[in-house]
């Protein structure tokens, strides 16, 4: 096998689940996270894949227990410290591990209300919306992070237009001054790297980052009178950059999940299109895909 380079040699364990309860002793009020994790380590490990040497492998059951261990010991919110937490464990425990790579998927688990009282151990499910991470820890370098919203599913039932594009042979969309615009949003912003993980464990902006990339997600795409999907993301993604100091970068990935008039003349003349459209067919797809990357001028 001479002949041949390992050029990637990066291993680890994928959907680790965890459900930590915080308990208040004093008030009896307690909070919940449930998250699903991805750790990937990197180092001078080649020699398990070239040479059939299992010394430097720490098992991927060890990677999952020890998930579980730093769960115990330490607090697992924010998410981005608890990615750098593993990172940091791996790194500093194996000295032949130089990089961890750490992806957290937050589920919802929200407090139930009733009569306006939030329930002290009770919560729902209010959507399949999850808080995302994405770190890379490294040995001798900055820790680079990237958190996010993934799968905020909106509809917004007018306030939405799109005409003045390309018309030509293939053209059959009709322009519209008054449509439904629904999409799932995904949104990341990557933090300025972070030189060491005291500085990660020293930003205290990771739940007010997330809550302002939810806020301005949502009433943006309530508020704005919409041109078109990529005019609505480049306005949200420069409002999270005003908003977050420390993010370098912002971006967003949204299906158009388009909901499309039905003609029902043929049915005693019912009026049902333009101004008179009232009921809609939803599509599966195909679906529009609008990208968006905006970052701080340098
Ligand atoms: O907001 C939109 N952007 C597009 O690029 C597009 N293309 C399309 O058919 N409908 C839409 N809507």
């Amino acid at each position: 096998m001479d002949q041949f380079n390992l050029e990637l040699a990066r291993y680890g364990k994928h959907t680790v689940r965890v459900y930590k309860v915080m308990r208040n002793a004093e008030t009896g009020v307690q909070d919940v996270c449930e998250m699903t994790l991805n750790v990937m380590l990197e180092g001078e490990i080649e020699a398990s894949w070239t040479h059939a040497d299992n010394t430097p492998i720490v098992a991927t059951d060890s990677i999952k227990n020890t998930v579980y261990i730093l769960a115990k010991e330490h607090a697992v919110t924010p998410p981005e410290y608890f990615a750098a937490l593993i990172g940091k464990h791996f790194n500093t425990t194996y000295p032949h591990i130089h990089a961890t790579s750490v992806s957290i998927t937050v589920h919802r688990w929200t407090r139930m209300v009733f009569d306006g009282v939030p329930h002290p151990h009770s919560f729902i499910r209010d959507g399949e919306e999850t808080r995302t991470v994405e770190a890379r820890i490294e040995e001798n370098g900055p820790t680079t992070i990237t958190s996010g919203i993934k799968g905020m599913l909106v509809l917004k039932s007018t306030g939405s237009q799109f005409h003045g594009y390309v018309k030509d042979e293939y053209t059959t969309l009709p322009e519209t001054w008054d449509r439904v615009l629904s999409t799932s949003v995904d949104c990341t912003w990557e933090w300025a790297p972070f030189p060491t993980f005291e500085a990660v464990e020293a930003n205290k902006d990771f739940d007010s980052a997330w809550e302002s990339a939810r806020r301005i997600t949502m009433k943006t795409f309530a508020d704005e009178d919409s041109a078109s999907v990529q005019d609505t993301t480049y306005k949200m993604a420069c409002s999270i950059l005003a908003a977050v100091p420390g993010v370098d970068g912002v971006r967003y990935e949204l299906p158009n999940k388009h909901y499309f008039e039905i003609n029902l003349s043929w049915h005693k003349g019912i009026k049902n299109t333009g101004k008179d459209a009232e009921v809609y067919a939803p599509q599966w797809g195909p679906s529009g895909t609008i990208q968006c990357y905006a970052t701080r001028k340098r």
